[in-house]
Formats: C-alpha cells, sequence, structure tokens
C-alpha cells in the first residue's frame, strides 16, 4: 500500500522569472504569494503557502517534485523502503524543510536523476487564494496535479515509483506505433489518489535540462480553461497543444510551453478513480478530439543535441 497521498509541490528553477510571472499569473491566474527567495516566484493554487515555486537561476530545471505523506510515520517507511532500495536517502535540513513549508522532508534521487522530495504537514496560507480567472484549482485530496517526467531508464525507473514508493499502474499509451522494431516503448501512468495519474514516465533517448514533460493542473470549470487559452495566445507564449479531451482521465486540457523548453496542461474535467473497480488499461489515442500537437517546439529530452531525432 503507497504511503505516497499526492503530487505536494513543484520546484524548478529559470532564467526568466519575468516571462514566467505573465505566464503563471496574469495568464494562468495563479495566485501569487511569498517565500523566502524575495526574487523567487511562489505560486499559490490553495490554502498552501505555495505548490509551484519559480527560482532564479541560470538554467531551466526542475529542482525537485515534492510528494505528500500523511505524517512522520509515513516518512520515515518511505525512508526506509527507499534505502532499502539501495538508493541514499538524506533529510532535509532545518533550513530546507522551512523553506519548502513543510514540517520535515527526505530526498533522494529517482533512477531517471529526478531530484525527488517526500514530506509532511505543509505550513498552511489562511489568507485568501485569489485567483486571476475566478477559479479554483482542484487539489485536496487529489494532490496539485500531476507531472510527466522523461526517463532513459524506463524499467527501473517503473519499477521505483510502483515497487518502492508504491505508486498504483494507471494504464499506459504504446509510443511509435510498430515499426520501430525491438520491444514496444510506452508511455507510463501511475496515481496515487483518486486523480487519474499523479505522474507519467515517458521514455527518453538522453538525459537533459530541464527534466520534465509537464505539470498538469486542473480548474474547476471550461470558461476557465478557455480564458487561459485566451490570455496564453493574447501574450504571445506558444500553445504546444491545442485544446482536446484525454482518453484515459477524461481532461480537457490544452498545453502551453513554459519558459525553459517544458508544458504546462491546463485542464478541467478530471475523472476521479474508484479503486474498487478501476483495472489498468492501454490507450491507443491520447485523445477522443483535439490535442493537435503538430505546433509543438521540440522538447530537448526528446530530440537528439545534434537535432538528428525524427
Ligand atoms: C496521453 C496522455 C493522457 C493524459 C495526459 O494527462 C497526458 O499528458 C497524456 C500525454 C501527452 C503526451 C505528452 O505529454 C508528451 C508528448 C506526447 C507523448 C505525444 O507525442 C502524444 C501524447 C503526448
Ligand atoms: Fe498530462
Amino acid at each position: 500500500m503507497t504511503q505516497i497521498r499526492g503530487l505536494g509541490y513543484l520546484r524548478v528553477q529559470t532564467r526568466d522569472i519575468d516571462r514566467w510571472r505573465e505566464l503563471a499569473v496574469d495568464a494562468l491566474g495563479f495566485a501569487e504569494g511569498t517565500g523566502p527567495d524575495p526574487d523567487g516566484l511562489y505560486l499559490r493554487m490553495d490554502e498552501r503557502r505555495a505548490r509551484l515555486v519559480v527560482l532564479p537561476g541560470d538554467s531551466d530545471r526542475v529542482l525537485s517534485v515534492g510528494w505528500e505523506v500523511r505524517d512522520q510515520f509515513a516518512l520515515a517507511a518511505v525512508g526506509r523502503a527507499v534505502e532499502a532500495y539501495g538508493t541514499a536517502v538524506q533529510t532535509l535540513s532545518r533550513e530546507e524543510a522551512d523553506d519548502r513549508g513543510v514540517e520535515a522532508g527526505v530526498t533522494f534521487e529517482d533512477p531517471a536523476g529526478v531530484p525527488v522530495e517526500v514530506f509532511f504537514a505543509p505550513v498552511l496560507d489562511h489568507s485568501p487564494v485569489l485567483t486571476g480567472l475566478g477559479q479554483r484549482f482542484v487539489t485536496g485530496g487529489q494532490g496539485m496535479g500531476h507531472v510527466v517526467l522523461p526517463t532513459t531508464a524506463m524499467d527501473d525507473t517503473v519499477a521505483f515509483y510502483t515497487e518502492v514508493l508504491g505508486f498504483l499502474p494507471r494504464g499506459a499509451m504504446r509510443l511509435g506505433g510498430r515499426s520501430s522494431g525491438g520491444p514496444a516503448r510506452r508511455l507510463r501512468f501511475m496515481g496515487v489518489n483518486e486523480r487519474h495519474h499523479s505522474l507519467a514516465v515517458a521514455p527518453a533517448p538522453h538525459h537533459s535540462d530541464p527534466g520534465v514533460v509537464h505539470l498538469m493542473v486542473e480548474v474547476d470549470t471550461l470558461d476557465a480553461v478557455g480564458r487561459a487559452l485566451d490570455n496564453v495566445r493574447g501574450a504571445g507564449f506558444s500553445i504546444s497543444s491545442t485544446l482536446g479531451r484525454h482518453t484515459n482521465d477524461k481532461m480537457v486540457s490544452f498545453y502551453v510551453r513554459a519558459p525553459g523548453g517544458w508544458d504546462i496542461e491546463y485542464g478541467c474535467e478530471g475523472m476521479r478513480v474508484d479503486e474498487t473497480h478501476y483495472t489498468a488499461e492501454e490507450i491507443t489515442a491520447d485523445s477522443y478530439w483535439g490535442h493537435d500537437w503538430s505546433g509543438s517546439e521540440p522538447l530537448a529530452a526528446f530530440t537528439s543535441p545534434a537535432g538528428t531525432d525524427r
């Protein structure tokens, strides 16, 4: 049984914090909070102090993916499981925990080299969450949303999240058709709560920044998704995928390219999984309609450094 309750937070660094603010606050309607770094962007979605933290840096990359557990006992159990697997686990220092607004946490690398943090007891900010589109973000028991991570070690990464951290398989999608030869490559979805997937992992030919494919956040109305889409287009952001409805989590979403070469997926109407009846399925199309990726700027992890891939 998994100890992980949901995606808690995502911390990234960027060379262009001003453009990030234009995207997240002005266009997507995240509420801006404050945090320890006066130059950082602390984005609120709910009563948490911050869910998405964007810090100034000299490159664009993921700093940590934060997974939430119930309490100190669950945190200790996760730490033991990861160490038993042979992965070094470090406890967040007092200062690091304060920085993240959590009581305590641990950190380790997943097999793809992504910095993972597991924490409990986030610090709340009880002031009203003044979102820019009047929307509510769907969080609570479903966590912050989902992340898709690229990995050059697909089997190890899936084994780590499922067998060590206890994520539940929530289906897959074959990539590249049958022509590629060798074993089928699949995008694999995993969940820890009613949200269909809190994590997906995608096979990538090589390791590179930013180390994340996309972050999905869910809002409560289609109108908010539509307004966000108008806003990002008006502000000159690149639309990686048009609006569409996914076949697995039933979400209606679009994808916008964030500074740093990864996407924010912004959607609504995601389904809720009832584990009493759920079985993992393989989808054969990413969407019922829409989700035209043809205008997408390439992601570094899926193109060779020489630009010779596909
Ligand atoms: C297939 C799917 C279902 C639900 C999701 O939330 C979701 O993000 C996806 C995958 C979207 C996926 C992607 O993010 C990177 C580029 C991908 C692999 C494609 O080329 C098609 C599907 C795309
Ligand atoms: Fe997604």
